[in-house]
């Protein structure tokens, strides 16, 4: 039998990430994952073969040819008869995940791990060891990490099949639908329903909650529901959703909206609701791992669940269901494995949001950080007055930055706008070292870039922006 110092069931970003750092820390190190893209083994999980990638790869093409039949005239270029081949569209960006998942592939190789194609289940513990069935083959590790993610929740009315797709469904349509229904306009249902608007789609976004984007700063919610209705997007908030009938035509979809009752017909129908953490095929219930009520692994803050030797991180856990949480998540666990300080900083987790404009933040809204009782001073700076954004022909938004009135210490920075799902980045850098606007606003941006807009948001909050 083959024995493990570390075994990490699921191969996406928070499970080859910690094998790769256990195999750093010089574990001889394991990964099971049961991933399959067209019929064989792929790597990455739901990121990089389903969510993340290929979505920003659809993204760039569509906004690509927005930008060609939308705004190249204002830049004074001419292009006449531009259309979509959809069909090598989606090959692009299958091959950027075929490059992607495969580099995976090459990692594991490179720092020996060895890899398993199926289902990982903990059988029983054996002395100091899990004897876990990687794939059908019974393996020994002292060590377990179970990175097993999360699956797209269905909405009972309408399972998925047919013209009723989730997240990955929604990435390989073969046409494009006249008309797209969305059912919940979180990341996913905004991101996708971008796609397929500027690709010539008419979508109609349905949700529950009364408001847009509830978990961002209010003035970045009301700024980015703006473009995205000017964009197209037909939005419809409190909605309760009926019945959800499939015919071959496509989906039919009643709902209730004012008190009204509204039928709506879809050539498709994305059904985006969030997501429920997968623990199949584990063997959970058979060894004890407990979860908690929504099925979320239950581990303690070193990421340890009730069994000994059995570690948890990921989407499975809960929290934000994130990439680069989970990525750090396995960072973090290899080392307390490794009997190091592994550690996530919670407080300064970006969010990115690949609309156009983009949406990024980090840290505490000004309403959140006003409901825990703090006092605070934000500072705001349109990208309107942004020298590089109006020569990029995009000076939609601003960035704000929230920071403590007494400290200057900063609580949060929000963001719409062109690339701030890059700009964040020095957010989180100056966050995670408990800094100031002050020390934001004394730092030298180059000239001229957008980067300027957070350093003018940062000088703002002391009412002293210099070019607004
Ligand atoms: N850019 C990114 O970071 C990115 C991209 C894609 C997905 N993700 C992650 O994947 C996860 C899943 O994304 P998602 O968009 O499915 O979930 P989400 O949680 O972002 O949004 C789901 C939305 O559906 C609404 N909803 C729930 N039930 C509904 C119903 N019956 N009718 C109408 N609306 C309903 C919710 O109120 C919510 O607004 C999220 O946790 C998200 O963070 C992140």
């Amino acid at each position: 039998m083959d024995a493990f110092d570390v075994l990490v069931i699921g191969g996406g970003p928070a499970g080859y990430v910690a094998a790769i750092r256990a195999a750093q820390l010089g574990f001889k190190t394991a990964c099971v994952d049961a991933f399959e893209r067209n019929g064989k083994a792929s790597l990455g999980g739901t990121c990089l073969n389903v969510g993340c990638i290929p979505s920003k790869a659809m993204l760039d093409s569509s906004e690509k040819f927005e930008m060609i039949t939308h705004e190249a005239d204002e830049h004074g270029i001419v292009v006449d008869g531009a259309r979509v081949d959809l069909n090598k569209m989606l090959a692009r960006k299958d091959a950027v995940v075929d490059k992607l998942t495969g580099g995976i592939q090459f990692l594991f190789k490179k720092n020996k791990i060895k890899s398993y194609h199926g289902y990982g289940r903990l059988v029983r513990r054996e002395g100091d060891a899990w004897i876990v069935d990687a794939a059908g083959e019974e393996v020994s590790a002292k060590n377990v990490i179970v990175a097993t993610g999360s699956n797209p929740r269905a909405l009972p009315l309408a399972p998925f099949g047919g013209h009723i797709v989730e997240n990955s469904g929604a990435l390989a349509l073969t046409e494009v639908p006249q008309r797209l229904g969305v059912i919940g306009a979180g990341v996913i249902g905004v991101e996708l329903g971008s796609v397929w608007r500027r690709l010539g789609a008419q979508v109609t976004v349905l949700e529950a909650l009364p408001g847009f984007l509830l978990p961002a700063d209010d003035a970045v919610s009301k700024e980015a529901l703006k473009h995205l209705k000017k964009q197209g997007l037909d939005f419809h908030f409190s909605v309760n959703v009926k019945d959800v009938q499939q015919s071959d035509a496509g989906v039919t979809v009643t709902y209730e909206e004012n008190g009204q009752s509204v039928t709506a017909q879809f050539d498709k129908l994305i059904v985006s609701i969030g997501r429920v953490p997968n623990t199949q095929g584990l063997g959970a219930q058979d060894v004890g791992l407990t979860l908690d009520e929504r099925g979320f692994v239950k581990i303690d803050d070193h990421y340890r669940t009730n069994l000994p030797g059995v570690y948890a991180i990921g989407d499975v856990v809960g929290g934000a269901m994130l990439a680069h949480k989970a990525e750090d998540e396995g960072v973090a666990v290899a080392e307390i494995i490794a009997g190091q300080a592994g550690h996530v900083n919670y407080d300064a987790i970006p969010w990115v949001i690949y609309t156009s404009p983009e949406i990024a933040w980090v840290g505490l809204t000004e309403q959140g950080a006003k409901a825990q009782g703090l006092e605070v001073r934000t500072g705001q700076f349109p990208f309107a007055a942004n020298g590089r954004a109006l020569g990029h022909n995009d000076s939609r938004g601003f960035v704000k930055v929230v920071a403590d009135a007494k400290s200057d210490k900063i609580l949060g920075v929000h963001m719409v706008g062109p690339n701030v799902s890059e700009l964040i980045a020095e957010a989180v850098s100056v966050m995670e070292f408990g800094g100031s606007a002050e020390d934001l606003a004394r730092t030298v941006h180059a000239h001229p870039t957008l980067s300027e807009a957070v350093k003018e948001a940062a000088l703002a909050v002391d009412k002293r922006a210099l070019h607004a």
